[in-house]
């Protein structure tokens, strides 16, 4: 069982907890194991009673921001979309999944959350930071155009991915303001944009899966060889917690 975390957001004149399909698709689909959307609670939920329920976690993208209080930033800019229940309930889960060695699965604000959960911290937007690329999409593009190849990688060998798939350059997509600034002293790299910003990293020490990428591998996945390894090398790491809690 994979819990995918909801983003709180309002929908008309009620919040509601959601959580994108291709993310759930992907958990059911592309790591093979059964998702729950988990719904951003702020803690109200026993972390203790969802890591003992939960095989693996899913961290998702979203369009808002981590609040910069999380990591000393600067305030965001005027109108920057955040979601503060997401990030109270996300960044204390991901310490204590890390450590209870429950997979943890990052993928964009997922992968900065991850990144912030473990003392690093963000570019808020690192189109405006010299020398680095423009990461986003265009807002105005089809969907296809939007998750469609953006940059090149490098996926560093001898790391986890460089395992799960193979080293060397890859293209990705890219829908991000945000990027890591300062990484996180736990976190070890795994892939690098040709500006130099971190696209991928593990977690030292790990006792389980605990990965994140910047760019969406759900997109679609199953066209992606890079996206399959992935999604496998997750749910084969759920499938191995389910069975040493069952021994
Ligand atoms: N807001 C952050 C993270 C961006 C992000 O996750 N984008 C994807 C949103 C839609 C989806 O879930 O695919 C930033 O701007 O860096």
């Amino acid at each position: 069982m994979v819990g995918v975390i909801a983003d709180l957001k309002m929908i008309g004149l009620h919040p509601f907890h959601c959580a994108g399909n291709k993310y759930v698709a992907a958990a059911v689909d592309g790591a093979e194991t059964f998702a729950v959307v988990l719904p951003a609670l702020s803690g109200q939920q026993s972390i203790e009673q969802t890591l003992a329920l939960c095989d693996g976690l899913m961290f998702t993208g979203s369009p808002s921001n981590v609040e910069p209080h999380h990591y000393s930033g600067p305030g965001s800019a005027p109108g920057t979309l955040h979601d503060p229940a997401r990030d109270a309930t996300s960044l204390p889960l991901i310490r204590a999944a890390i450590d209870a060695g429950v997979p943890v699965f990052g993928i964009c604000r997922g992968f900065q959350e991850i990144n912030v959960a473990l003392g690093g911290t963000l570019h808020q937007k690192v189109h405006e930071v010299t020398g680095m690329l423009s990461h986003r999409e265009r807002e105005e593009d089809p969907l296809e155009v939007q998750y469609g190849p953006a940059h090149e990688i490098t996926i560093v060998p001898d790391g986890k991915l460089a395992g799960w798939y193979q080293p060397g350059l890859v293209t990705v997509n890219s829908l991000h303001n945000q990027g890591v600034q300062q990484l996180a002293p736990a976190a070890q790299v795994e892939a690098i944009a040709p500006d130099g910003l971190v696209e991928a990293f593990s977690v030292k020490g790990a006792r389980s899966f605990a990965f994140a990428v910047q760019w969406h591998p759900e997109w679609q996945f199953a066209n992606s060889p890079l996206s399959v390894a992935m999604f496998k090398a997750f749910g084969d790491a759920c499938r191995q917690r389910r069975a040493e809690k069952e021994k």
